[in-house]
């Protein structure tokens, strides 16, 4: 399938800057397949998290889930976890019950713990659950909506396998990168070429567009972030492209969310993706002005304005709106970062309604 047989392909046109005809923005949002979602609940039970992704039925009827409840989402996204890469390059990882993730063995001593990490991982024969799970999706979308692969970005898989779980200081994987910053852009490599690999068979399988997600990027120095995340951006989206140019495959657009790094908007722009995506702590309008049409901007609503009730969705979406109006059109809705699980579903349909009815007002007056 290619993306001309999608029937809602709002938002790939929206993502690659074509807006004519484009009546209100696309939306989607982050972990629209997840715990807020009582049907979510039901499908996962008693599963263990990993077992569900690496099952093609279950991950595609959850990935189904929010497009079957919500007529005005734009995308789906696969159901699958960003720290699979870190399985496929051998390690250990559980999901905890209302905790997150684990590392049982983080990355610690970088002399002994590289050497513990698979080289030249087959992603088909590691991975190739998810491509299942894409394919199955695939058919069961039937061209309604695009769907969106996923990988995390090198620098935030790389805090995952050191920290060994989520972290508030991020002190072991900082003391990486300023004690053995070779030995970080080793590892950043090795984690960079299994996301290329993945990202490209994902599109294979059937991805519609892909994001990446540099979920940690705000804990980095600006200058850091130049030496240590942007540059592994900046190589999947050469890369990706080629790959797929080499199989004859369409080109897919490519998002990049870096969660916290305002201060590398101007850099974004420039780092070969077509959608950047925005947490909530960047003003839409200054944003609008950085970006200077160069990308289509996603985002940015605090999800924790979803508990504020019906009249805080409505404000919050009037804002967000009027913010991006700048973009003429190049805009993705989106929260700020993932819904949460104490969400109530009918407030998140609230929030799509607003979306369309704000969205078409302020489309229309920007016309006029
Ligand atoms: C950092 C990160 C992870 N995973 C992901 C990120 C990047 C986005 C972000 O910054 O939030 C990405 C992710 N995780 C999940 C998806 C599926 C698709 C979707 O967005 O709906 C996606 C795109 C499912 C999930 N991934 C996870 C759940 C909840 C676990 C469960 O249901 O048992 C879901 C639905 C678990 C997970 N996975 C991860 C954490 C930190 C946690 C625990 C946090 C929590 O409990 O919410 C790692």
């Amino acid at each position: 399938m290619t993306s001309t047989d999608i029937k809602n392909d709002r938002l790939l046109r929206v993502a690659k800057g074509q807006v004519e005809g484009i009546e209100y923005p696309p939306m989607w949002v982050m972990r629209q397949a997840g715990r807020y979602l009582p049907e979510y609940n039901a499908t996962k039970g008693d599963n263990d998290f990993f077992a569900v992704c690496r099952n093609k039925e279950l991950a595609s009827t959850i990935t189904m889930q929010p497009i079957e409840r919500y007529d005005l989402i734009d995308a789906a996204i696969i159901f699958s976890d960003i720290l699979v890469v870190p399985q496929a390059l051998g390690m250990t990882v559980e999901m905890i019950e209302k905790r997150g993730p684990s590392f049982p063995q983080p990355l610690r001593d970088p002399k002994v713990d590289l050497a513990r990490l698979s080289k030249n991982v087959d992603v088909v024969a590691e991975l190739g659950y998810v491509f299942d799970a894409i394919k199955e999706t695939k058919k069961k979308l039937g061209g309604k909506v695009p769907l969106y692969g996923f990988v995390g970005a090198p620098w935030t898989l790389m805090s995952y396998m050191i920290e060994g779980g989520g972290s508030k200081m991020f002190t072991e994987c900082k003391k990486w990168i300023f004690q053995y910053p070779e030995e970080s852009k080793e590892l950043l490599q090795m984690v960079t070429d299994v996301c290329i690999d993945f990202l490209e068979q994902q599109v294979v399988a059937g991805a519609d567009i892909v994001q990446v997600f540099d979920s940690w990027a705000g804990e980095l120095a600006p200058h850091d972030f130049r030496e240590f995340s942007l540059p592994y951006l900046r190589q999947i989206s050469a890369e990706l492209p080629k790959r797929l140019a080499a199989r004859g495959l369409e080109k897919v657009p490519m998002t990049v969310f870096a969660k916290g790094a305002w201060y590398a908007l101007e850099d974004l722009c420039e780092s070969g993706y077509d959608v950047v995506g925005l947490d909530w702590t960047f003003d839409p309008a200054e944003a609008v002005k950085i970006a200077r049409g160069r990308v289509t901007l996603q985002g940015n609503l605090d999800p924790n304005t979803l508990y504020g009730g019906r009249d805080a969705i409505k404000k919050g979406v009037e804002r967000m709106l009027k913010g991006f109006a700048g973009a003429k059109g190049r805009h993705i809705v989106n929260l700020g970062h993932g819904i949460t699980p104490g969400v109530n579903p009918d407030d998140l349909a609230y929030f799509f309604e607003q979306v369309e009815k704000i969205g078409r007002e302020v489309y229309g007056q920007a016309k006029q």
